[in-house]
Order: C-alpha cells, then structure tokens, then sequence
C-alpha cells in the first residue's frame, strides 16, 4: 500500500510515537514539559555558529496535525485505535522561546526552548533537531567561508552534491544568510528570493567541439557573459577565445569575465589578469571554482591569487569536514502530579555534558564603551541581570576563572514565537535575517572569528543558575546512594 506524502508528523523518530502513546496511557501526556535544544561543540572548530532553521521550524509547527493517511500508516503499524483517535486532535499548543535566525549562538546555551503538553513536545523532537542541526551547520560554514573571502564575491554552487534536494534548499537559503551573495538554485531563487547567478558548463563547449563557437552561441542569446576558459587549454585558448568574443560583441554583452575551473588557480588567475588587463578589460572578473573551501581559498589569497568571485559548491553544502551538528534536545522541567514544574537534570561523567537544568534566559553582555560582547550569560527565567551594577561572570566549570563587568547592555536572545500554539513572532525577512547575522558579527571581538584556534567565547551561568544545577545534581546523588535493590 502507497500513502500520500501530505503531512511532517511522521517526520519523527517511532520511539516518540511509542513514549508518546506510553504517556497518553499513563494519563500524563499534558502535563507541561519544557525542552531545551543546544549543541555542545561549535562544528568546524569554529569560534562561533550561526543559527538558521527557524522559519522551517515555525512552519512546521504551525502545520502539526496527523492527516487521515498518517493515521492510516499507524493504524497498519498495529497501533491502538484509541491511541489514534487522540493523535487525530493532536496540534502544536505550545509556547516557543528562540533565537532568531542570524543570531551567532555559542556551545552549551539555549536555542530554543519548547514548553509543551508533553506527548506534543515529544513528538516534534526530531524534526526540530533534523531542520536546526542542518541549517544551523550549514549557516557556520558558510560564514566561516565568507570570513575568509571578505570583500569578494561569494557564490553558492552545491545543489548538484547536496544530500538530496531538500538540503540544497535549505542549504542555499542558509548560505545567503550567513553571508554568501547568490546561488546557481533557481528554485531557492523563486521560493527566497535569494539572487541567481550562472556561467556555463564544459559540456556547452563540448557540444560545439569549439570554445569560439560556444562562447558566441551563449552571447547571443544572453547580455551578461562569464566564460568558463578550462575546457582545453586556460592560457593558450580559452582566455584568448573569451577576449576575442569580448571584442567581436562589444556593447551588445555585458563581458564580466571568465571562470577558471581547474589547474593552479593562483597562477592562472594571475596570468588570465593580467591578459583582460592588457586586452582592455579591467572590469572582467575573475570567477574560481573547484573544490573550493575556506583553507584553499586562504590558501590562494596568500598566493596572490586574482580571483574576484568565488563558487564554493561540494564542501559547503555538505559540510564535508563536519557532516554534522550535534544539537540535542533534552528536558529540563516537567510539571509533578501536583501541578508545580521540577527541575530535572541528565548526570554525566563528563561536567560539560550534565545538564543545565530550570527555565532560562540567555542575554548577551555588550561592553557599552566599545560595543563589543564580553561573553553570554545564562540566567534563571526570573533573573535580569541589567538590574546588576558589577556583573559577576564566571567559567560554568572553571568557576575560579571569573571576570566583573559594569557597563554594559544585557541584550537577551531569545524571542517568543508560539505562544499556547499561537504565532506570536513577526517572521522577518531572509533580507532583514541576513543584515542581522552581519550585525551580529560586529560585536565580537576579530578573537573569537579567526578561521584557525580561534578565542573560546565566554557562555557564564548566572551563581542562581549554577546553584540551582548545584542542587539537583546533589539531590540525584543522594536518591542514588539511598536507592535500595530488593
Ligand atoms: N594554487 C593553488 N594552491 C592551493 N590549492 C589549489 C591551487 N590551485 C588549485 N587548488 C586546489 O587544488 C585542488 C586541485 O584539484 P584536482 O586535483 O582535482 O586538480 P584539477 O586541476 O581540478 O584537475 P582536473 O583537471 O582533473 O579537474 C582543488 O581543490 C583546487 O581548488
Ligand atoms: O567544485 P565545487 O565546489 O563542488 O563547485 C561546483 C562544481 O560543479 C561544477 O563542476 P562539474 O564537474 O559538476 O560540472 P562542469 O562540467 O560544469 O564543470 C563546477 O564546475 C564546479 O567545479
Ligand atoms: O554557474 C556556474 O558556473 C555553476 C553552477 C553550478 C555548479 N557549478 C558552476
């Protein structure tokens, strides 16, 4: 049997369903649970992440519903019919706290934070992580390549290698984001609005047997003209060809210039240069692709390399040196039969990985005399620290390293976006989010941004956060020693 593909709700992993229903039965699947997700580890050694995923997300929670072949699926996977008759009402009714896309979020702090009947919260964990771990990795790579390319031109030319379609989409909406100029994806140009760009292929020389040949046919059909000069011989015949085309056209294209797609780019750049230069075509840039990724294009920058626009397709768009993020999803307050929100917390062996437990507020503590961020600081939902004069920032581990700030703005982070399942939150722009993850770089010192062992950035708890995890991790050790085994 075929069922149509017209929901997300089984975008899920089954063991959600099964806790789920397990929850449902126990009579506990409404009490409200509150769900943090976070990574612990900024991928690509990088300094700092750039969050994306948040539209994606919004949709897909306002979208929640188990259609009738869904439920159609389940009911031939053997589950109960009472089960999915509650699965059948079941909608996002819950309350999302978030970073906005184009925010630069750190190890180990809340990105979103999810308060939900606890089935619902449940059930949407994996689509959640699936959207933000992709998009966010995706969004740091790509900043991480713009970094390095600066003033340049860069351009997003993956789709062909992506993991699928999905992510060429998504990928190239968080390449713009975090900075990239354009995509070769038509499609993320209709659905985004993101600026396609486009050269031509070697096949198109290939099919006219002649550089000469293709790059008139392509002329004369379209205004603006880049070239591409590898398909036999860069220097003896394809820069010569283009120059030639350049001159026959004249007015009639708009020559911006030749790509390079393979041999040694420093060199060849620089020699097809100074060829346009010579052949009066200052203005025509030089294009560079081929395996690009932010090492080789440092790389080439410090060869001297005259490349004036980038196309970085295979390893930005799969993250090819970190394939992924580990963002997790773990809860840290449950409502008790009584009615009151405990605290909960995850042990582990290993400090970094025990939970922060309770509802929290992340600000960003911006130094008022220079603008620039002193690190972030976690506090408990009822906590502002702007009420503090001399702000105590201390290491959540190393707690001797601390520093005392005045001065300063404490930016919170997080903004509402469903509230009891209502969307609350004014869905920017990706123009507007693109503008904001810029802003957002200028507030941290060039430290935490260098490509190689940058700063690690402070992400402090406030001393009622620290206690409050103190605490429970005392009351677990307790209830374990006491813990008897008939
Ligand atoms: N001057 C350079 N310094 C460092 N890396 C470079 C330089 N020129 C090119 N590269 C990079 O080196 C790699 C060369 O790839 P590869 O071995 O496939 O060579 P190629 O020239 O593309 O050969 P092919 O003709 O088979 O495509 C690419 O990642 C490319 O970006
Ligand atoms: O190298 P990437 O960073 O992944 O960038 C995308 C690559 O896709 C194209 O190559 P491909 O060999 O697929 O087609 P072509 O015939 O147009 O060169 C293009 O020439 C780039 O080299
Ligand atoms: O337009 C291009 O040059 C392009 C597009 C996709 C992949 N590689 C190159």
């Amino acid at each position: 049997m075929s069922y149509t593909d017209d929901s997300l709700a089984l975008h899920t992993d089954k063991y959600q369903i099964n806790m789920a229903q397990a929850y449902w039965k126990d009579n506990i699947h409404q009490r409200k649970a509150v769900f943090e997700i976070y990574f612990r580890k900024i991928p690509f050694q990088n300094g700092y992440a750039v969050f994306a995923g948040l539209e994606r997300a919004i949709r897909y929670l306002s979208d929640f519903r188990f259609t009738e072949s869904d439920l159609a699926y389940l009911r031939e996977e053997g589950y109960a019919e009472d089960y999915l008759a509650y699965l059948a009402t079941l909608k996002f009714t819950g309350t999302v706290r978030s970073m906005q896309e184009g925010e630069l979020v750190f190890a180990n702090e809340p990105i979103m934070r999810i308060e939900a009947p606890l089935a619902e919260a449940q059930l949407i964990e994996t689509a959640l992580l699936n959207i933000v771990n992709f998009q966010t990795l995706i969004a740091t790579k790509a900043s991480r390549i713009k970094q390095v390319i600066g003033d340049g031109i860069s351009m997003e030319f993956g789709t062909r290698r992506a993991q699928e379609m999905d992510a060429a989409i998504w990928g190239a909406r968080a390449s713009y984001l975090a900075g990239f100029e354009a995509t070769s994806n038509v499609r993320a140009g209709k659905l985004f609005g993101i600026p396609t760009v486009g050269t031509h292929a070697h096949a198109m020389v290939q099919a006219y047997r002649d550089e000469y040949m293709a790059f008139r046919k392509y002329a004369e059909c379209h205004k603006d003209c880049v070239f591409l000069v590898d398909t036999y011989d860069t220097l003896k015949s394809g820069v010569p060809t283009a120059i030639q085309v350049a001159r026959e056209f004249g007015d009639k294209i708009n020559f911006m210039g030749i790509r390079l797609d393979s041999g040694d780019l420093a060199y060849l750049s620089k020699e097809a240069r100074k060829m346009l230069d010579e052949a009066g075509f200052p203005n025509a840039k030089i294009y560079a692709t081929n395996d690009l990724d932010e090492l080789t294009i440092m790389n080439l920058k410090a060869q001297g390399a005259k490349i004036d626009v980038w196309g970085v397709g295979t390893k930005l768009i799969t993250a090819y040196d970190q394939p992924a993020l580990g963002a997790v999803y773990k809860l840290i307050s449950i409502e008790d039969e009584h009615g009151e929100m405990i605290d909960t917390i995850k042990i582990s062996s290993n400090p970094e990985k025990i939970t922060t437990p309770g509802r929290k507020r992340v600000f960003r503590i911006i130094n008022r005399a220079n603008h620039k961020s002193e690190g972030d600081y976690i506090a408990l939902e009822n906590e502002d620290p702007q009420h503090e004069e001399r702000l105590k920032m201390f290491h959540p581990v190393h707690t001797h390293i601390a520093k005392f700030v005045t001065n300063f703005e404490a930016r919170e982070l997080h903004r509402i976006i469903f509230e009891d399942g209502n969307l609350v939150y004014p869905v920017p722009t990706l123009q507007e989010i693109r503008e904001f993850a810029a802003e957002n770089l200028n507030v941290l010192w060039d430290e935490y941004k260098r490509l190689l062992n940058p700063a690690e950035y402070p992400v402090d708890l406030s001393q009622a956060c620290w206690n409050n995890k103190m605490r429970l991790i005392e009351e677990v050790q307790q209830k374990v020693s006491e813990r008897t085994w008939a």
